[in-house]
């Protein structure tokens, strides 16, 4: 579902380039949960850009449910982030001024929107637990009920891989855990390849496999459970 063959990223650093990663190969098989773990500043969350085709490589082969991401033009990659990938994100990115039905209508908004979008939206909505709170601005809900529908319009495209970038980072660890559940159940139950980082070992245990980023090489460990 995810292949990456000898992938390098660099940014800008004054005159020169620093590179981030380093010749980084890895698979992720269809319908498997991945935790990608290491030190802060190893890459990580430049990993998921890369996977997630909101930023390039600079050299390598990225490959996103059989489709070639480092050979894509910007539809193309635009049309990748709304069908096949959902995000979510530490600090949730709800737009304040949206309820939280609205923030979960949003992705597909921007397209021609299906005529039972309400519905739909309504539906990620209770799938998330949080249908009592379809008309709540983000700045009435706890952080959880934020997250959880976060998670809402990541599914309300019904993607086969979630990205998730240390959706627990601003959570306590109770309200952590249980979004961590409901990711788990969303791969049980949807059979939804999840990419999740984390800095908590016991969260990246809880992952079918595990990928270690350090010193611009990620190492993955097969099989956990
Ligand atoms: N757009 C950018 N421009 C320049 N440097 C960047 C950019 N994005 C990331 N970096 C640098 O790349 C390195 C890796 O960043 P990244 O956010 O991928 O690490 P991370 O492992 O996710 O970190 P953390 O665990 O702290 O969130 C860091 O040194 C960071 O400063």
């Amino acid at each position: 579902m995810i292949e990456l063959k000898n992938v390098r990223k660099s940014y800008p650093d004054g005159n020169s380039r620093v590179e981030v990663l380093h010749d980084v190969s890895f698979e992720i098989g269809k319908g498997r949960y991945a935790a990608i773990t290491g030190p802060s500043g190893s890459g990580k969350s430049t990993l998921l850009h890369l996977i997630g085709g909101l930023e390039p490589a600079d050299t390598g082969e990225i490959r996103v449910a059989g489709k070639p991401v480092h050979q894509m033009n910007d539809t193309e990659l635009a049309r990748l982030r709304l069908e096949d990938v959902g995000y979510v994100f530490q600090q949730f990115q709800l737009l304040p001024t949206a309820t939280a039905l609205e923030n979960v209508m949003m992705p597909l908004l921007a397209t021609k929107p299906p005529k039972d979008l309400k519905v739909r939206a309504k539906q990620a909505l209770d799938r998330v637990g949080l249908a009592h709170r379809a008309s709540h601005l983000p700045s009435r809900m706890s952080g959880g009920e934020q997250q959880r529908t976060a998670i809402a319009r990541a599914l309300i495209t019904q993607p086969k891989i979630i990205l998730a970038d240390e959706p627990t980072g601003n959570l306590d660890t109770e309200t952590g855990s249980r979004i961590i559940s409901l990711l788990e159940e969303i791969h049980r139950d949807d059979g939804a390849t999840i990419v999740l980082i984390t800095h908590d070992p016991s969260l990246a245990e809880r992952a079918e496999d595990q990928i270690y980023v350090r010193d611009g090489k990620a190492e993955k460990i097969i099989g956990v459970q």
